[in-house]
């Protein structure tokens, strides 16, 4: 992913890796906003990222401060699934 982008985000770091994935930090193309995109290979046999934008969007009818926000999800030349959320 290093030097790579989604049309929307422009990743511009790396903030850490996890035991599914990587996590970047991304800036949101259209108003400059910082989150974070997970990053999972979309060859995994069980998807932990498509489980937790499920949890995040079921988690997003309740409104708080206290919950990461679900920002956008998507897949990147069908090689990885990405997540964006609240940085
Ligand atoms: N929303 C976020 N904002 C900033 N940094 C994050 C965010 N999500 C994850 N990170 C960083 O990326 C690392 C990996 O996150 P990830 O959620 O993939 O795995 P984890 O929370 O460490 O645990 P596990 O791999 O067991 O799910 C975290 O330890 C943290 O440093």
């Amino acid at each position: 992913m290093r030097k790579r982008h989604t049309k929307r985000f422009q990743i511009t770091g790396e903030l850490g890796q996890g035991s599914f994935g990587a996590v970047y930090a991304v800036t949101r193309r259209s108003d400059k906003q910082h989150l974070a995109m997970k990053v999972e290979s979309v060859n995994v046999k069980k998807s932990m990222l498509a489980h937790e934008a499920e949890v995040l969007l079921s988690l997003s009818v309740v409104k708080s401060a206290h919950f990461v926000i679900l920002y956008d999800k998507g897949s990147v030349e069908n090689r990885f699934l990405f997540l964006v959320q609240t940085l």
